[in-house]
């Protein structure tokens, strides 16, 4: 029988100093012995997915109490992407995932944790709290703090719904005025909570449901609706009985690994596929199986891509549907149901509130259950109140969105496509693969072959997109933006975005080893490994050169033959050595971010950290 790892510190006569200063945190006698749960928080006034959480650590830690743990709160830092996007500071992302996960791990084992419940909300600090859970393995609950409301505000004299990528957009595009660009800033977040579109906050959130750690409604439930308290409590209550499951009766489903096998990471990314989920959450999911040390490739998630339909398309892939639309559908267990509908899931095996994932889908499918308390949850509706406050609103839609022709969540019958919203290219400019969200991919762009522009900072590209200096019909290069290149691998938000601004969306492909925000759209692929700071091949585009482009042939080539390819490797190491470089590039490299581009792996392993000497 597993002992309490909390027993180091709490018993014995010789721990009597760690209990003085247990004590000095406020525990009495009567506490020690009971399971001492993290409550690991992620507040912050920076985010508005966080700036709402300070509360809810007290909301869970008091069912804790109520339950018979203790618990005992901490919190990690949080990066906006969104505010860090477009200059250096989005160099600081990615690395903040290890950083997130590395702070969990050194808290919860330098004090023998027992269990903890992960309140966490935006794009790196689910996915850094996922990959502790992973690697530390004692129970946990995932609850993050909610999405946001999608923005609402009327141009030229129409009513539409908007979010930040909107405002983006707007703010570069010359046919727009000042005054509608003002209107998209100040409609595009209007609550608290991550924000409004299937970016990779969400899809985040919306996966740890359909990896079975977190609690119905977590990826759908908007921060503001008062239905969420009810997650909140429950997590608390649940950690406790899934501590006393593991330490009192050894069952091993109440640990991450014990739900997070590699069928529930075929769930994930069936769902992920389903829904045209960020391009993030193939890096997040390969990290997170190094971390659990599943055997779970990118050759599996091109497999899965292949048969997987295209079900729920949500912005930035359509104008039409946010997050809130896909609570109103049933949410992600809806999605579910309609996957377990064409043979698609593992539905035996666990999750941490319910004995199968079939039995999860049963009771919360809206098209499964007649339940109405179910059917009351997910009609859970924005206020249409600006306001950072959680739980702060009640409203109900009137009835459920249950078309599944037209509506948010589609059946087969009204599927976009019959292969998924995420594809895996390869081809000898990615040997190792790379990636496309293809849900947001105009249909007359999936064969794409044009003359490479090649550039080697995002700052570069953005600069040449906004002053006009693309053609239509280019295939935009972006490299040494790779986890080693940047180092970093920044989101290209920006330049992704930016080709919407001028109307170059839908003739020009953006292809990188850096990555893309969950609010990029087009033919952008990223992820291009190797990485051209890795020697890769994309390290030896030059302008000019062909590149074709064929999702549905899964193919992405440089039109160079061999030998060329060979003399410009050898020109490229005899100018940089074994690390290749850029060119001409001015960007100041902090010990902190050269450490992280030293210990990273390759895209294709999810960017995880590797003691492997570097190449
Ligand atoms: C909308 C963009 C968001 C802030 C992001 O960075 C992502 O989804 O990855
Ligand atoms: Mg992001």
């Amino acid at each position: 029988m597993p002992a309490y790892r909390s027993r180091t510190t709490t018993s014995g006569r010789r721990m009597a100093s760690a209990r003085s200063l247990w004590r000095a945190t406020g525990l009495v006698d009567e506490d020690f012995g009971k399971p001492i749960v993290a409550i690991v928080n992620s507040y912050t006034q920076f985010v508005p997915g966080h700036v709402h959480l300070k509360g809810i650590g007290d909301i869970v830690a008091e069912a804790v109490w109520a339950a018979g743990g203790v618990a005992r709160e901490f919190n990690t830092i949080a990066v906006d992407d969104g505010i860090a996007m477009g200059h250096h500071g989005m160099l600081y992302s990615l690395p903040s995932r290890e950083l997130i996960a590395d702070s969990i791990e050194y808290m919860i084992n330098a004090h023998c944790v027992d269990a903890m419940v992960c309140i966490s909300n935006c794009d790196k600090i689910t996915p850094g709290m996922l990959l502790a859970a992973m690697r530390l393995n004692v129970p946990t609950v995932f609850v993050s703090g909610g999405p946001m409301e999608a923005g609402r505000t009327t141009l030229g004299g129409v009513e539409r719904a908007t979010d930040l990528i909107d405002a983006m957009a707007a703010s570069a595009d010359p046919t727009v005025s000042d005054a509608d660009v003002d209107a998209l800033e100040r409609s595009a977040c209007p609550t608290c909570g991550s924000c409004s579109g299937m970016f990779s906050a969400n899809s985040m959130n919306c996966l740890a449901e359909a990896l079975g750690l977190a609690l119905p409604g977590n990826g759908s439930l908007l921060a503001t609706h008062e239905l969420r308290l009810g997650l909140y409590e429950r997590a608390g209550e649940l950690i406790v009985e899934l501590a006393r499951r593991w330490y009192e009766h050894e069952d091993a489903t109440a640990l991450p690994r014990g739900i997070a096998t590699f069928e529930a990471f075929e769930n994930a990314m069936a769902l992920d596929i389903a829904m045209g989920g960020s391009t993030n959450t193939v890096l997040h999911l390969l990290a997170m199986a190094g971390e659990a040390e599943v055997d779970f490739t990118l050759a599996d998630i091109d497999r899965l891509s292949r048969r997987v339909p295209h079900l729920c398309k949500v912005a930035p892939s359509t104008g039409r549907f946010h997050i809130e639309d896909v609570h109103r559908a049933g949410g992600i267990v809806a999605i579910l149901g309609e996957l377990r509908r064409l043979g698609l899931l593992h539905t035996e095996i666990p999750t941490i509130h319910s004995s199968s994932l079939g039995a999860f889908i049963d009771a919360w499918d809206v098209r499964s259950t007649g339940d109405p308390a179910v059917h009351d949850f997910f009609r859970a509706a924005p206020g249409g109140v600006r306001t950072i406050q959680p739980l702060s609103q009640d409203r109900m839609h009137e009835a459920l969105d249950l078309d599944r022709r037209e509506g948010c969540i589609r059946d087969l019958d009204g599927a976009y496509s019959r292969d998924g919203g995420l594809a895996v290219l390869y081809g000898n400019l990615a040997r190792d693969g790379c990636i496309v969200k293809t849900a947001g991919v105009p249909a007359e762009m999936r064969r794409f072959v044009g003359p490479a522009r090649v550039f080697e900072s995002q700052e570069a590209v953005t600069v040449a997109i906004l002053e006009g200096g693309i053609e239509p019909g280019t295939v935009i290069v972006v490299r040494y933006e790779g986890p080693k290149g940047g180092p970093g691998m920044q989101e290209m938000l920006y330049p992704s975005t930016y080709l919407r601004s001028v109307g170059l969306d839908r003739s020009c492909a953006l292809i990188t080893d850096g990555r893309f925000s969950g609010g990029s759209s087009g033919l952008s692929v990223g992820h291009i490994s190797p990485e051209a700071a890795e020697a890769g091949v994309i390290g030896l585009v030059e302008d000019g050169d062909v590149i074709r482009i064929d999702i549905d042939d899964r193919c992405i080539e440089l039109a160079v033959d061999e030998d060329e390819l060979q003399r410009r490797r050898a020109a490229t190491d005899a100018r940089c050595g074994p690390v290749w470089r850029p060119g001409e590039r001015h960007r100041p490299i902090s010990r902190a971010l050269a450490l992280y581009g030293r210990t990273v792996a390759s895209a294709s392993k999810g960017a995880v950290r590797t003691l492997d000497p570097v190449g």
